[in-house]
This record gives structure tokens, sequence and C-alpha cells, in this order.
């Protein structure tokens, strides 16, 4: 039997509300000794004083909840205190707790984990759990909630079950061979696995749309020195993040802000003017924008305005199609417009703020089309990434086997990649790692 594990669920600090979360089998206890009162009745939330079990000292007037198993959010039993968010209250209650017999407080995860473990969910929309306490914007919102509701773990099942009853009809090929037949997958079972096959590949080569819409889209910021780089940061930033001065050369480190641009999460991230370099420090910086320049999902080009309509030759080298091209301080050239790239430039002031609407939505726009994609749900883990390349692979050698016996052997391989990402098959030695990732009383 599980020992009964208690944490606060919500953030530490002062605030209006605390929430403290017990689950397991002394969960009941636990809430009979603080109230000193029967359980009250399930899922109806009751106005009680805690009270210290031991001195007896009252400790607040709280919210509780009762979850007796299956029905609570592990699938055992639960209770959940709503106190007065102060620190000492919150002390108190958890001092108490532990003196309970049988309660321990919880690792980082363990309510989750102890919920998959019960079945009330899969591995991916564990993770979605995850993904969802650190969503910052709506994009990322709606796509740890899709997640959650088990639109990736039923992806993931379905094309499994496919597999599994394609492996039953290759089993049954190997038990009963037809001998006028020779090789190795059966041509009633071939189409299907080439579907599959397929289908995975096509989820697989998303650019990395998911992956991106949880850590954000990356935007890095060229130019020449003194266009106005630094400035355009603090502008869409809101804030002073980065060092803004009239000497050319000003930046060299890359400077990193997060920005939620239409509801999308956006790395920006600001580089040193590209020239000569003057000094090795300087010529460092420009090697470190040149990388990011290249590793960046978006580049904003920024020109000076006040050279219109000669434009930095590094900065133009650079521009392609996945470029927004900028012209800045309008504030003194006077309006600028164009195309470069197949696109029209968006002129812009950081100093005035001129402009920079539009570049905002420009930005969204990118981002959009390269996050937001058909409405089908989204590859979000380098851990899926990894078990539907194996699977792909596993597929891809079972079209090829010369005999029923491997190629079985190889759908048998991809069905279990597919089970490892939803927690179906093998997976213990990955729990640790994901749970890894929540915080305590998640
Ligand atoms: N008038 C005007 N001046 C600007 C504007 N944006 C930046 N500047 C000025 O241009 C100069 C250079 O600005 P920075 O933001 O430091 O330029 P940078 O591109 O980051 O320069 P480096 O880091 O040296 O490459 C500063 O004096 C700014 O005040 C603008 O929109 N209008
Ligand atoms: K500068
Ligand atoms: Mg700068």
């Amino acid at each position: 039997m599980s020992v009964t594990i208690f944490a606060l669920a919500t953030a530490p600090g002062r605030a209006g509300v605390a929430v403290v979360r017990v689950s397991g089998p002394a969960a009941g206890d636990a809430l009979r000794a603080l109230t000193g009162r029967p359980l009250p009745r399930p899922r109806m939330a009751t106005l009680v004083r805690l009270a210290d079990p031991v001195g007896g000292e009252t400790l607040d007037d709280a919210l509780v909840l009762w979850f007796p198993a299956p029905r609570s959010f592990t699938g055992e039993d639960v209770a959940e205190l709503h106190l007065h968010g102060g620190r000492a209250v919150v002390a108190g209650v958890i001092e108490a707790l532990g003196s309970v017999p049988g309660l321990r407080p919880a690792e980082p995860g363990e309510f989750t984990r102890r919920a998959f473990e019960n079945g009330k969910f899969d591995l991916t929309a564990a993770e979605a759990v995850a993904d969802l306490v650190h969503a910052e914007t709506a994009a990322q919102r709606r796509q740890a909630l899709r997640q959650m509701a088990g639109a990736l773990g039923t992806v993931y099942e379905g094309w499994r079950s496919r597999l599994l009853r394609a492996l039953a009809h290759l089993e049954a090929d190997i038990d009963f061979p037809d001998e006028d037949l020779p090789g190795g997958v059966p041509d009633a079972v071939r189409p299907v696995i080439e579907a599959l096959a397929a289908e995975v590949a096509a989820h697989l080569d998303d650019r990395g749309r998911g992956e991106r819409l949880r850590d954000g889209i990356h935007v890095a910021i060229v130019g020449a020195p003194n266009a106005g780089k630094s400035s355009l940061l603090n502008a869409l930033a809101g804030r002073e993040a980065a060092i803004v001065s009239a000497r050319a050369g000003t930046t060299r480190d890359v400077i990193e802000v997060h920005l939620d641009v239409g509801g999308f999460p956006v790395v920006l991230a600001d580089t040193a003017g590209l020239r000569e370099a003057t000094d090795e420090i300087e010529e460092e910086g420009i090697r470190r924008a040149l990388d990011r320049a290249d590793r960046a999902d978006v580049k904003l080009a920024v020109f000076d305005g006040t050279s219109w309509p000669a434009l930095d030759e590094a900065t133009l080298r650079l521009i392609d199609r996945d470029s927004i091209a900028v012209v800045n301080k309008v504030d003194v050239s006077g309006p600028v417009s164009g195309i470069l790239a197949g696109q029209p430039l968006v002129a812009v002031s950081a100093r005035t703020g001129a402009g920079l609407r539009s570049l905002e939505e420009r930005l969204a726009t990118f981002a959009d089309e390269r996050l937001a994609g058909s409405g089908t749900p989204a590859l979000t883990r380098a851990r899926h990434r990894s078990a539907l390349e194996e699977c792909h692979g596993a597929l891809l050698r079972s079209l090829s086997a010369v005999l029923p016996e491997l190629a079985a052997e190889d759908v048998r391989m991809a069905a279990r990649a597919l089970g490892r990402i939803t927690g179906r098959v093998d997976v213990e030695d990955v729990l640790d790692v994901i749970f890894r990732d929540f915080c305590i009383g998640k």
C-alpha cells in the first residue's frame, strides 16, 4: 500500500488562498485529525476550523474538500485544504500534517505520477499537465489543453493498435505460411504498414512546430552597428533590457528577452552590430551574432533609416525567406517603403514607437504560419520525436525484410516504440526524468 503524501499545491509565498493537497490511504485520517470531526461529504466545500492535532492550537478556518478514491485527481483518497494564504498558516498546517502517522511530504510531480500510475491518463497527458503549468501564452495553453485531453495519446495509441493488428496478421502468416508467396511482408499487410510509415513520417516532418510552441519561436535581431537593434529590442520588450548608446559596437553578448506576440511565445535576441571587428571581444560578439542568426527561426534585419536608401551590405546578405526587413529611425528619415526578399519593408521608430504594431503583427503572422498549423496535434517533445523516429525506422525495415519472422520483429519494435510514448510499455526508466520536470505539489 502506498504512503500518503502532502504538499502545498499553490505557489509558495503570501497569497489570498493557499491549497494544500493530501493523497493516499491516510488522507482521511489526516483530515479527521486536523478538523476533529468526521469526514465531510465528498466533493462538497465545507468550512471547518483546523487545529494542530498535537497541541490543539487553532491554525485556520479553512474550506476543505474530500475526494474518496477512485474519483480524485490521483485516483487515491485525496483531501484538499483551502487555507488563508499566509506563510504562518501554511507552515502550521504543513507541520501538523507531518505529525500525522503515515504521512510524508510529496516529491516534485508525485501527485501527477500517482495519477498516471493509477491509469487516470497516459504519459503524454501527464506531460501536458507540466506544460499547462508552465504555459505563458494563449497558444501554449491551447496546445497543452489539447494534449491533456488526450489528443496526442489518441493518435499514438491508434497507430499502435493498427500495428498490433498488422502484427497478428504477420504472425498468423508465420504459423500458416502460403508456400506460393515468397518474401517478408504479405500483400494484405504491406499497405497497412506503408500507410502508417507515411503518417508517422508526416507527423515527424513538421519543422518542430509543437516543440517550438512549447519553447518559443526564436527571433534574432541583426544589422549594422547603430542601426538601433538594442533600441528595438527594448521597445518591443517594454523595458531597458539591453544597453543603448550612440557608440557603434555597444552590444557584444547576445541578449534575450521572452515575449508574448499575439499569443505566441517568442524568444527575441539582440546581437552585436555586423562590421569589421575592432578587437577580439567584438570579433567574438559578431561570431555569436552570425551563429544566432543562423539558428533563428526568423531574422529581423534592421537597417538605419538615416542613410536611406543606402542599405548595409552585410545585413542584406543575411536576408532570406525567413527574414523580416526593418528600417528604423523613421522619425528622422521620414517615410520609407520598398520590397525586400519579396516582402514589404517594415518602417519603424524604436524611439517614438511608430510602426511597432505592424512589426508585431508581421511577427505574429510568421509565428502563426510556423506554429499553429492544421489543427492536428503537434509533436511536442524530443522524447516523443526520438521514439517516433525509432518507430518509423523499424517500419521501413519491416517492409524490406526478407523473412516474415524478421518483418514481425520489426513491427513489434515499432509498436513498442509507440507504447513507450504513451506509457504502455517499459517506461520505468523515463518516469523519473519526466516527473522531475514538475514542481512540488503537482
Ligand atoms: N532618432 C532615432 N534614434 C534612434 C532610434 N533607435 C535608436 N536610435 C539611436 O541610435 C543609436 C544606436 O542605438 P542602439 O540601439 O545602441 O543601436 P545598436 O544597433 O544596438 O548598436 P550596436 O549595439 O552598437 O550594434 C542610439 O543613439 C539610439 O538612441 C530611432 O528610432 N530614432
Ligand atoms: K550602439
Ligand atoms: Mg546594440
